[in-house]
């Protein structure tokens, strides 16, 4: 897959991650461990990192904010003008650069976690989280989103997002918790992976 090779073949410089980990101690006690969110576009990545940041005091890093300060401009606008793997560079990139800042809330793209070497770093470095969530439910939240590249020249954004779901799972199940989102509120399921994540890292909540 040539968007795979690309992150991995240019040996995309990694920052000195330990030591700026050892430096950063979170609220829960652990040693810098990120809260990672990962899963397909959707399922509320942005949304819940956003409040478990209020919820813990915890700085948030959404991938895709970072990236699109970095370039100047959309994530859509930068699909369009640069090309898919030119984004996904400038997303492994940006990673690494997260990684290498205290630990926070990090919510990924939905694609972020299917590249190795991304899937490698979140693994080593975060206690993983993948928000599991039906296709309808997806495909009912991101009717009216224009934000996304990756369904705008999809004549049945239903099928476009099945097909992502499949080929993506297999990694996503990967992650370390798996949350099924269902119909459950911001709240509900911040408070679920907080408390989780709390107690992964023997922090307190
Ligand atoms: N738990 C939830 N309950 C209801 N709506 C939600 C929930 N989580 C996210 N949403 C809505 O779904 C849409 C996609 O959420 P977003 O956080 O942007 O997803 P992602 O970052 O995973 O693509 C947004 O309109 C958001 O307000
Ligand atoms: O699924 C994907 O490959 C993508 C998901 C988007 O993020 P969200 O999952 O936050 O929508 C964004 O990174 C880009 O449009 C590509
Ligand atoms: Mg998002």
């Amino acid at each position: 897959m040539m968007a795979r090779k690309l992150g991995e073949e240019r040996g995309l410089s990694r920052p000195p991650i330990d030591s700026a980990r050892e430096k950063s101690r979170n609220r829960a006690g652990s040693v810098g461990r990120h809260l990672v969110l990962v899963g397909m576009m959707g399922c509320g990545k942005s949304l819940l990192g956003r409040w478990l940041g209020r919820r813990s005091g915890l700085p948030i890093y959404d991938l895709d904010r970072i990236v699109s300060q970095r370039e100047h401009r959309s994530i859509s606008a930068l699909f369009e003008e640069k090309g898919e793997l030119y984004f996904r560079q400038k997303e492994a990139e940006a990673l690494r650069w997260v990684l290498s800042a205290p630990a926070g809330i990090l919510s990924t793209g939905g694609g972020t976690f299917a590249f190795a070497g991304n899937r490698r770093l979140l693994l080593e470095h975060g206690v993983v989280f993948y928000l599991e969530a039906p296709v309808d439910l997806l495909e009912a939240r991101l009717r009216k989103s224009r934000g996304r590249p990756l369904l705008a020249s999809s004549s049945d954004r239903r099928q476009t997002l099945q097909e992502l779901l499949g080929r993506r799972e297999p990694f996503y199940r990967l992650a370390h918790v798996t949350i099924s989102i269902a119909e459950r509120s911001r709240e509900e399921l911040g408070e679920r992976i907080w408390q989780t994540f709390c107690e992964r890292t023997g922090g307190e909540a």
